[in-house]
């Protein structure tokens, strides 16, 4: 069996924020290697750096020290043009908040990465619909996000992450607005997603239903691995 293709590397990193005269060490000294078609969570109290790993393994921020390297480009050198361009093709971001734009309906706002990628108008139609198909919300295409229940809102930024098939889905706290039921939905959403197109998902969470489809859980402590857990049986597997 050919080795798994490391599409996420991290080596001694170190994010400091300055704070007054001084700076506050987020991060301190991360070593981690996330491979294709994980399903990871980076699980953590409060403050433990979780947010500010992901902004990094997104692209969002860069490291101070050490080096992350992201689908073979190193994030500290990229320039902001090119970092766009990384997320554009290759990283789909899901928030807590959904971050949908209220004025468009939830085609327009699962349409809009490919419009960034400038694909053709048939392309869009297919894409968008197969990705509207996958979280169930074919009927809700011409609604507005006012319009929708708290779980669907997330079911359409999962489809919104996924409808440019990224390599990467960087989801923080994506269950924190969601009651049980639908947290268990989105989750199972998004384990089926991985499972049939061998999408790599990260997540950063406190939320025990989140960890319970984990397959691998890094736990972080003051900017720290404390431990990395490979999970055998997640509810997804005794479910199905
Ligand atoms: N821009 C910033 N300037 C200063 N400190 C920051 C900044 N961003 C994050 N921090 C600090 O870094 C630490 C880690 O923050 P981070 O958001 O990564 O934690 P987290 O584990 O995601 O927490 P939560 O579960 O509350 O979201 C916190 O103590 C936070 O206050």
């Amino acid at each position: 069996m050919s080795e798994k293709e490391k599409i996420i590397r991290l080596t001694g990193l170190v994010k400091q924020f300055p704070v007054g005269d001084g700076h506050f060490t987020a991060l301190n000294g991360i070593n981690l290697t996330i491979e294709r078609g994980e399903f990871l969570g980076l699980v953590g109290p409060s403050g433990s750096g979780k947010t500010t790993l992901l902004n990094i393994i997104g692209s969002l921020d860069t490291p101070t020290e050490g080096e992350a390297i992201v689908l073979e480009h190193s994030v500290s050198s990229l320039t902001a043009k090119e970092s766009a361009a990384l997320r554009n093709k290759s990283i789909g971001f899901i928030f807590q908040s959904y971050n949908l734009l209220p004025v468009h309906t939830v085609y327009e706002n699962v349409e809009f990465p490919l419009l960034l990628q400038k694909r053709s108008a048939g392309e869009r139609y297919k894409a968008v619909m197969n990705a509207l198909e996958w979280v169930g919300l074919t009927d809700k295409a011409a609604s507005r996000p006012a319009q929708l229940s708290g779980g669907e809102s997330q079911r359409v930024a999962i489809a919104r992450a996924m409808v440019k098939r990224p390599d990467v889905v960087l989801a923080d706290e994506p269950s924190a607005n969601l009651d049980a039921k639908n947290s268990h939905t989105i989750l199972q959403t998004m384990r089926q997603l991985n499972e049939e197109l061998n999408t790599t998902f990260v997540f950063a969470t406190h939320d025990e239903k989140v960890m319970q489809y984990l397959r691998r859980i890094v736990y972080l402590e003051d900017g720290k691995v404390e431990k990395d857990e490979i999970i055998q049986d997640s509810t997804f597997n005794i479910q199905n």
